[in-house]
């Protein structure tokens, strides 16, 4: 209904709003149309706005328009206490008027105030609510009712009243206990027909003539009318005392089933939290078990995996174990081979030894010959060679002295004037058209012997300017000995690379005036050089450089090098080449690679000074100390060679630098080749005569007078002698060259099967390693398959006793299941028995009178605990079970309401579904049902009410709460 407020202008105005009360006199609010039997009611509440005193207010509502029907409502007082304070509030409580008996129409409704002690009277008030309701009249009451113990329900007061609040309260009173009142049904009252009503008249029951009756009449009829049912009260009365006794009766059975079903209900509790209880175990068990059996499936797949990656790996190795089997097997086959090419290579090893053997005699052979050669040479050897004239000598018509008719043979004429001519015998004679070449041709052989462990010397002796220096170092077009002496060793050592390795280094020396200086050396020594005996037959500079050369090139490095510090300090070169001695010594260290001998041997390779006479040459000062030293050099040079030549115990090598220098390669076992040099200028004839006379008494020393005296003949034949071991040495010289050849060769091969079989050997060796390793590996591996088998088997026996254990309370929950239904249908069977008591009309309709009590629902609401927690008792499948049904349920498979219902308490405690709100609203009138067998539709509402939330701790005490205050009431 829509309520609006106006003000006196008939504008619109909150209700809640202060109205001024000289305004609100006038005003009012309207109400809309009024239908037949409707109630008004008026509720007024709020602050009446006042200086002082009390005021009155009454509501009038007032028919709107025709201004008839004016209804008015007591006077109520407005206290407003003893408050002095001036346009204080006076709250009032709130006022309900009632307007009934409203005809039809549009009402207003007006509210007024009087003032009872009039001072100020009341400023203002406010209108809480005004609605019109249609009245109701009860007519008749069914109840229904569960009396017990056989006991009719006997109501024998039933009052019906309405609270100013609106209520209806119904009041009724059994005769025999207290009647359980499980309904109430309020109908509507039949309308009596206006007619009747309104005349009085009686209708004649025989005839339907009307009866005016007079008031005399009336009253009689009333007075007996009034004795006789007083008197039915009486006899109601009794009855109703009867019923009442019978009630009370029905009432005490009541309350001792009551009683029972409380045990029961607490027994049912009990079960129901051990239940619960139990299934929160069951709950962390499942979950624990879930838990455990993810983490199996986990395991199981990541085991499951690692097998199937393990078995693929022992299959790859077992592939390739085949293959390496079939490998070794092949290898094993190629044994045989290998041991036939093992015993080749053995036999060939052998043959090479017996070849390095032989080769060693031979060459042992060959160096005894080449030294019987060299001893039938000479071990000193001097070669004669002379320069062409120079172009200043020609010019100036120098004669030439020398003749060359017989040098062939060795023998050097100078003609000494007119016809006479002297004959000097030399070892070799050159002309001055023999080039370096056909000069170091003849000297190889001697040099070659340093390489053999021999010393050697060369030097160059003769006059100035005769060429020392040309045949010693040469120019860059046409090298000298020096140079061709370390091509030629490095030919041979590459040559004898197989057999020997050497190490050569070169150190370059200058005597000059008796002192030695390193021309090698990059600074100037600190102190002076001096000669030391290192070991026995080893003579040495301590701090010379020994340059360390590995080829020609930095043999010519070293050459230069030296030359060029030859140069240092002197303003003439070829003058200071005169005056001093030059000397390169090449040390050679050998290691024969066969019999592991190793060798120590130099070479002196001398560029003597100029040994052109003192008296010819009239110097003095430094140039006459400077010859005095060359011409005591080279006497001290000449004493030496004197002394050898008379095997003299004593050798004065230290009279001079250049022959203590000299000392281990002049002498003894060490070869000398003396070149000497001389002019064939006339000019110089005498220096060439003293010369040659120097080198014929040094020739003179090896070959001893004897030898040289003798005859034709005799030389004749040792000449042919010579020749022929010379062909027997070449004849040697090939056949060895040829085992050498086959050696190599045979080495080379050996070395190739060696290699071979090395190879073929590691080879077997590896793939015997990878076989091993992969037989371990495929061990270990078949070993971890075994254990992750057990390690499975192990979490299998795991799993099975886990679910014996989850079976273990299932098993007992399923007992006590079992039990709690059997004592729950025993109950309920009691109780339908009791059920089945009388049930008359009247109680039929106290019950329904009372069906939407709040102690009826309470009870209801127990009963329905009661049913739940044997429904959630059978619901306690075992976990299994649930599982299925859980599955079942997911898959939405409604093919048994029945096994739902079972499974739906345990499901809906989880999780709350849709089914399971159903499952609960159809539960209820089932129920309910048991009890009252009559499923009416308010009583499954009632019901439902309670049954929402029936699995809670709290409802049941809620349960038992209202079993109390049913218990309560009924008493
Ligand atoms: N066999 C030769 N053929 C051509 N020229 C030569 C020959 N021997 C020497 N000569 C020339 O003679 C000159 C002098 O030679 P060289 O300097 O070698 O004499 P030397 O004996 O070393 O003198 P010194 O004692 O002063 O050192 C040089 O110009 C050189 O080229």
């Amino acid at each position: 209904m829509n309520t609006n407020y106006h003000d006196d202008n008939g504008d619109e105005v909150d209700s809640m709003l202060c109205i001024p009360f000289s305004r609100l006199i006038k005003s009012g609010f309207i109400i809309t149309k009024c239908s037949d039997n409707t109630v008004l009611f008026v509720n007024v509440g709020g602050e009446a706005v006042k200086e002082e005193g009390n005021c009155a207010i009454s509501v009038v509502a007032d028919r709107f328009f025709d201004g008839g029907d004016v209804l008015r409502t007591d006077e109520r007082i407005i206290d407003a206490g003893d408050m002095p304070a001036i346009y204080q509030s006076a709250r009032f409580g709130n006022f309900s008027y009632r307007f009934s008996n409203l005809s039809p129409g549009e009402y207003f409704v007006d509210l007024q105030f009087a003032e009872i002690v009039n001072i100020n009277g009341p400023k203002g008030m406010r209108v809480f609510d005004v609605f019109i309701q249609e009245e109701k009249v009860v007519s008749a009451l069914d109840i229904y009712s569960i009396v017990g113990a056989n006991k009719p329900l006997q109501v024998v007061d039933i009052r019906v009243s309405v609270g100013l609040d609106g209520v209806v309260v119904i009041r009724f009173q059994g005769v025999c206990g207290s009647p359980v009142v499980n309904g109430i049904c309020i109908k509507q009252a039949s309308r009596v027909p206006a007619d009747q009503e309104e005349h009085e008249y009686v209708i004649c029951s025989n005839c339907d003539t009307e009866i005016e009756i007079s008031s005399c009449q009336k009253q009689n009829i009333r007075i007996k009318s009034t004795a006789k049912l007083e008197r039915k009260i009486e006899e109601l009365k009794n009855l109703c005392q009867l019923k009442s006794e019978e009630c009370y009766q029905a009432w005490m059975s009541l309350t001792a089933a009551n009683e029972q079903l409380e045990k029961v209900r607490m027994e049912l509790d009990n079960k129901y939290f051990q239940n619960l209880r139990l299934d929160q175990a069951m709950g962390k068990q499942a979950a624990k078990l879930k838990d455990i059996s993810s983490r199996y499936e986990y395991d199981k797949k990541h085991w499951l995996a690692s097998i199937r990656e393990l078995e693929r790996k022992v299959e790859t190795m077992k592939q390739e174990h085949s293959q390496l089997s079939s490998e070794a097997h092949n290898c094993a086959d190629s044994i045989p081979e290998l041991n036939k090419m093992i015993f080749g290579v053995q036999a060939l090893v052998a043959q090479c030894e017996d070849l390095k053997l032989k080769f060693s005699e031979e060459q042992a052979k060959r160096k005894k010959l080449y030294n019987q050669m060299q001893e039938a040479k000479g071990n000193i050897r001097v070669f004669c060679r002379c320069r062409p004239l120079s172009k200043e000598e020609t010019s100036a018509g120098y004669a030439t002295v020398v003749d060359f008719s017989a040098a062939k043979d060795g023998d050097l004429g100078i003609l000494t004037g007119g016809s006479a001519k002297k004959i000097f015998k030399f070892d070799r004679v050159y002309t001055p058209k023999d080039n370096q070449a056909d000069v170091f041709e003849d000297a190889s052989p001697m040099v070659v012997s340093v390489l053999d462990g021999y010393n050697v010397c060369i030097f160059a002796y003769g006059q100035t300017g005769t060429g020392k220096t040309f045949t010693m170092e040469g120019t860059e077009q046409s090298r000298g000995v020096n140079y061709r002496t370390l091509e030629q060793l490095f030919k041979v050592v590459e040559e004898r690379k197989e057999t020997f390795t050497y190490n050569i280094s070169v150190s370059v020396l200058e005597v000059y005036n008796e002192q030695i200086r390193d021309l090698l050396a990059t600074a100037p020594a600190s102190k002076r050089l001096e000669i030391r005996q290192a070991s026995e037959g080893f003579h040495h500079v301590p701090g010379i450089v020994e340059a360390k050369v590995e080829n020609i090139k930095e043999v010519w490095d070293v050459l230069l090098a030296g030359s060029n510090a030859r140069a240092v300090g002197s303003n003439n070169v070829n003058e200071h080449s005169s005056r001093s001695h030059c000397m390169l010594c090449i040390l050679v260290r050998a290691k024969n690679l066969i019999n592991g001998e190793c060798t120590k041997s130099k070479l002196w390779l001398v560029d003597l000074a100029g040994s052109e006479r003192l008296a010819k040459t009239e110097v003095q000062g430094e140039r006459l100390k400077e010859a005095q030293n060359i011409n005591r050099s080279l006497s001290a040079l000449g004493d030496v060679i004197s002394a050898l030549a008379t095997k003299s115990n004593h050798i004065p090598y230290r009279n001079s630098k250049i022959t203590h220098l000299l000392q281990d390669s002049i002498g003894g076992d060490s070869k000398t080749l003396m070149f000497v040099q001389v002019s064939p200028s006339e000019q110089d004839l005498g220096e060439t005569l003293s010369s040659l006379n120097f080198a014929s008494r040094v020739r003179g020393i090896e070959l001893a007078p004897a030898k040289k005296q003798v005859d034709a003949n005799e030389h004749q034949k040792f000449r042919l002698m010579v020749d022929k071991l010379k062909q027997e040495l070449r004849s040697k010289d090939d056949a060895l060259r040829k085992l050498e050849e086959n050696l190599h060769t045979a080495e080379a091969k050996a070395k190739d099967k060696d290699q071979l079989c090395r190879n073929q050997q590691e080879k077997l060796s590896e793939v015997e390693v990878q076989l091993a390793s992969k037989t371990e590996l495929s061990r270990q591996l078949e070993k971890q398959v075994l254990r992750l088998s057990r390690g499975m088997k192990e979490k299998d026996e795991i799993c099975s006793k886990f679910q014996l254990k989850v079976q273990e309370p299932e098993n007992k929950l399923k007992d006590r299941e079992h039990t709690a239904s059997m004592t729950l249908q025993h109950k309920e069977q009691s109780t339908y028995s009791s059920e089945k008591l009388q049930v008359t009309p009247n109680m039929v309709s106290v019950l329904k009178a009372e069906k939407d009590s709040p102690n009826i629902r309470s009870l209801s609401s127990t009963t329905r605990t009661i049913n739940v927690e044997s429904e959630l008792l059978k619901g306690t499948d075992s976990l299994r079970e649930l599982r299925r049904k859980k599955q079942i349920q997911s898959k939405g498979s409604e093919n048994s309401f029945n096994s739902f219902l079972l499974s739906a308490p345990l499901v809906d405690k989880r999780v709350p579904s849709a089914e399971s709100n159903k499952a609960r609203q159809i539960d209820p009138s089932k129920a309910f049902s048991r009890i009252t067998r009559s499923g009416t539709k308010s009583v499954t509402t009632g019901q439902r009410a309670f049954s929402d939330n029936n699995f809670n701790r709290d409802q049941v005490r809620g349960g038992k709460e209202s079993s109390s205050r049913l218990k309560m009431w009924l008493r």
